[in-house]
């Protein structure tokens, strides 16, 4: 696994998301890391990011920590194809299918992979995972920042 998290290669006006930026004290700070052939995060999201039903965590923090991590991926895999230093994707388009309801309590994985590279344009595939269960799955359209 490399070291390094994408998040702390954005640039420093681009690291203040609140899912994943580095400067953002109250956020997740989330961090991305490629492995092989894709991109992982692991994150265990505290107890009061539940839907309603303790125990089980919001929907919309389940999107978030697949937007977050999808704009990594999405950096992380353009970098390795291009060569040239990570830069900052946004998402233009979001899909997220919610599989089976997701615990809190337990460390979450959430492994993305990139299906198509095409200029600025990249799409994402996401997984996240509690344990061996499946609870989620995206589907990312992100596009690269212009200079
Ligand atoms: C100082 C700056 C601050 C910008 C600071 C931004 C940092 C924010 C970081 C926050 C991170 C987030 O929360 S992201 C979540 C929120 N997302 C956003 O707020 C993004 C809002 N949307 C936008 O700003 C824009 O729509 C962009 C950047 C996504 C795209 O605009 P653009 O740069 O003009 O690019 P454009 O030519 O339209 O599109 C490039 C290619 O992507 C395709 N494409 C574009 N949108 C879509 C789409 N929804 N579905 C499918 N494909 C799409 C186009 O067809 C094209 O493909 P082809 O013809 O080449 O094949």
């Amino acid at each position: 696994m490399c070291d390094t998290a994408i998040q702390d290669l954005y640039a420093e006006e681009f690291a203040n998301c609140f899912g994943c930026g580095r400067n953002n004290q109250h956020g997740l700070q989330l961090k991305s890391h490629w492995q092989g052939d894709e991109c992982i995060c692991r994150h265990t999201p505290k107890s009061h990011y539940t839907g309603g039903v303790p125990g089980f965590l919001y929907g919309g923090m389940i999107a978030s920590l697949i937007d977050c991590h999808g704009a990594a991926t999405a950096a992380a895999a353009k970098s390795r194809e291009s060569g040239e230093p990570i830069s900052r994707f946004v998402t233009a388009s979001l899909n997220v299918d919610f599989v089976k309801p997701t615990p809190i309590g337990i460390e979450l994985e959430i492994r993305g992979k990139a299906t198509e590279i095409k200029n600025r344009k990249v799409t994402v595939a996401l997984q996240l995972f509690a344990g061996e269960t499946l609870c989620a799955t995206g589907k990312m359209i992100l596009v690269q920042l212009k200079n």
